[in-house]
């Protein structure tokens, strides 16, 4: 079956061909810019061992021409992969709101297309994205079966007491306000590679992905006990753009006594705050330069970064009684040698050590980072959002057939 993934986020769409079971990635890219000048398509298609890179610069003006150039990559005489977009046989996009309708991997019906458009509110930065990507989808491969895989999803096992907000019990029942928790494709693909690295199906973890957005999330036996994220991605951990954790008085103050509307407020705390705000810098690459030159926002700025994981790391160590491993994981979680250092330091008493020199070292491989004493494993582990997505929808659509 050949699955094609699409991550599709405000300007910029990631995606990967697959054929399953054997789960070969067959071409993956990258489509940047899009809306911008010069959008950048990388594509690369993978032939056994050898990766062949294709980098084009043109102008996208919108997420229907990122895509259409995409599949058109696909089918290209050099760097091509298939002959017709009727070979496509499954589009699975990644959706990250999915609220309380969506536990599972859903095909798109219209009503599945009404209900994440419903969410837009709650995800701003993320769901009309997807949604778009959905309806491009439809247009340019009309024959394949539209698969929804949502972020939310794998966070459907936490108990109340870890998804229900101390407010009355109607806002609940009749408006679903609750913590839903997001990158789930991310927090359970890195779960199921650390049991299996373990050995332990029953394993206690504490899975953190840092990426533009960041999370963490309380696993057990496989299952998502407690997550950072809330009623949308804006909670928990300090993240590229987004604030994280903040007392709600702080949006009183600025509205009630420096006049901002909700629009400002959603715009503030969602693309203007985080390590944005603090350094002027979103991407923790250019941070870390900042932090080498001596600039002191920079410095306070890793500061709060990694503090936050490690209150969070103290929190679900308690949550969990017990912990196996801590697992980083997303661009900044599986590159950032720094960030894993300070987010780990002095947690001796919980048997966390980090073995500096390991740290340092350089792999795309699940790596395991602690001294040989620390009780606590300490592992980066890549994430594959597409395949663990391309898995969902090929049991589904098996079970279905
Ligand atoms: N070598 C690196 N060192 C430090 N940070 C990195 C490195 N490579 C990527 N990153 C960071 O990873 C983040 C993006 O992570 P990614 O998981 O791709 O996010 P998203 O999927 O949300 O776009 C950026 O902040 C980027 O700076
Ligand atoms: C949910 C979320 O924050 O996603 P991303 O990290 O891709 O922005
Ligand atoms: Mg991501």
């Amino acid at each position: 079956m050949n699955i094609f993934v699409v991550n599709s986020g405000s300007s910029s769409i990631k995606y990967q061909l697959f054929r399953l079971p054997a789960e070969q990635p067959v071409c993956s890219g990258l489509i940047e810019r899009i809306g911008l000048e010069n959008s950048v398509i990388t594509h690369k298609v993978y032939r056994g061992e050898q990766e062949h890179v294709e980098q084009r610069t043109l102008d996208l003006p919108d997420h229907e021409a990122g895509l259409r150039e995409a599949i058109n990559l696909l089918m290209d005489a050099e760097v091509g992969v298939i002959q017709d977009p009727a070979e496509v046989e499954v589009v699975g996009h990644r959706v990250v709101h999915g609220g309380e309708s969506f536990a599972a991997t859903t095909i798109v019906t219209d009503e599945v297309k009404r209900e994440i458009k419903r969410l837009f509110p709650l995800a701003p930065l993320h769901n009309p994205a997807n949604y778009l990507g959905i309806e491009v989808a439809e247009k340019l491969v009309p024959q394949a079966k539209q698969v929804v895989v949502f972020d939310t999803a794998f966070h459907q096992t936490m108990p109340e007491r870890a998804f229900r907000y101390a407010l009355p019990d109607s806002l609940y029942t009749e408006q679903g306000i609750r913590v839903y928790g997001f990158h789930g494709t991310s927090h359970k693909y890195v779960a199921e590679q650390a049991a299996e690295y373990l050995g332990n199906p029953a394993a206690k973890f504490i899975t953190i992905h840092l990426g533009n957005g960041c999370s963490m999330a309380a696993v057990e036996g496989g299952k998502s006990i407690d997550t950072s994220m809330g009623f949308g991605p804006l909670s928990g951990l300090v993240m590229g753009t987004r604030s994280g954790d903040l007392d709600p008085s702080v949006v009183f103050h600025l509205v009630s006594q420096l006049g901002y509307d909700v629009e400002q407020v959603s715009n503030l705390l969602n693309k203007r705050s985080g390590m944005l705000g603090l350094t002027g810098f979103s991407d923790m690459r250019d941070i870390g330069k900042a932090l080498a030159a001596g600039d002191p926002h920079a410095a306070l700025a890793y500061d709060l970064y990694t503090y936050r994981i490690k209150k969070y790391i103290g929190a679900y160590t308690a949550v969990l009684n017990g912990l196996d491993a801590l697992v980083f994981t997303a661009g900044v979680g599986e590159n950032d040698t720094l960030v894993r250092a300070r987010a780990c330091q002095q947690m001796e008493y919980l048997g966390i050590n980090l073995d500096a020199a390991k740290n340092e070292e350089r792999s795309r491989q699940l790596r395991e980072i602690n001294t040989p004493e620390s009780r606590v494993k300490i592992l980066v582990i890549p994430t594959n959002e597409e395949l663990e997505i391309a898995r969902q929808c090929f049991s589904l659509l098996r079970q279905d057939t």
